[in-house]
């Protein structure tokens, strides 16, 4: 469910510079979307340079770009641990004010599940965006993967908790989005989350809820592309 008005220059800048913190030897979880390709293809390109890295996708997508560019992958379950992830973001909560400083919805692509486990389980991980994806309070939509038989049930749950829950409609084909985990996807509107903790920890009471898109205290650093540069903001 992507609503997208970032310029591709600062998607690039922040998925640039997000790559340049891969040290030789890493393990690195490859998020998903249009600013994290950015990164892949950096790290390609390093690759291509010498640097010894393994990636761990999290997407279909973030597989097949990363072996387009030559990034030799492993599995989670494979590796002792996850060195650095970086990922995109549909928002990112940017007032040092709030608890919720650094909080993220994530999703657009719906690969929020694989994301979360692979993003949760990395020493540090980066977020990198354009500053389209900042905001003072999260408010989009937040995606819900489901397991498709507890589609409508895990729906009545979401609307007791306040939300307004749509099945998200595949594009190029009949019928509803599949996950790369064979879910469907609710995209839930709570309007402004105050307490995204409080929300993230509800939602993840619902069976039937495989994973939602609320990252709440997860990122450690995130790089937002400017037309002239990169800010980096540290939680
Ligand atoms: O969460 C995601 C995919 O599930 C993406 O990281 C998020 O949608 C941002 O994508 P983009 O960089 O294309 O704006």
């Amino acid at each position: 469910m992507k609503t997208d008005g970032g310029s591709d220059a600062a998607k690039r800048r922040a998925g640039e510079r997000a790559a340049e913190d891969v040290e030789d030897g890493f393990v690195v979880g490859l998020g998903t979307g249009s600013t994290t390709a950015h990164a892949i293809r950096a790290l390609g390109r390093a690759v291509d340079d010498g640097l010894e890295i393994r990636g761990i996708p999290t997407s279909f997508q973030s597989r097949r770009l990363a072996l387009e560019v030559g990034i030799p992958l492993t599995d989670l379950d494979a590796v002792d641990g996850v060195d650095i992830a970086i990922d995109g973001a549909d928002q990112v909560v940017d007032d040092p004010d709030t608890a919720a400083h650094g909080a993220l919805i994530k999703g657009g692509g719906a690969a929020h599940a694989r994301e979360k486990l692979v993003d949760s389980a990395a020493d540090r991980f980066l977020v990198v965006a354009d500053p389209s994806k900042l905001t003072e309070r999260l408010e989009r939509s937040v995606p819900v993967e489901v397991l498709p038989d507890a589609h409508t049930v895990a729906a009545a749950r979401i609307q007791e908790l306040g939300g307004e829950p749509t099945l998200r409609d595949a594009e190029c084909k009949d019928g509803p989005v599949v996950t790369d985990n064979g879910n469907l996807v609710l995209d839930c509107s709570f309007g402004q989350i105050d307490d995204p903790d409080g929300l993230a920890t509800r939602l993840s009471a619902i069976p039937g809820v495989v994973e939602h898109g609320l990252f709440v205290d997860l990122a450690d650093v995130a790089y937002v592309g400017r037309e002239d540069g990169v800010e980096r903001r540290e939680y």
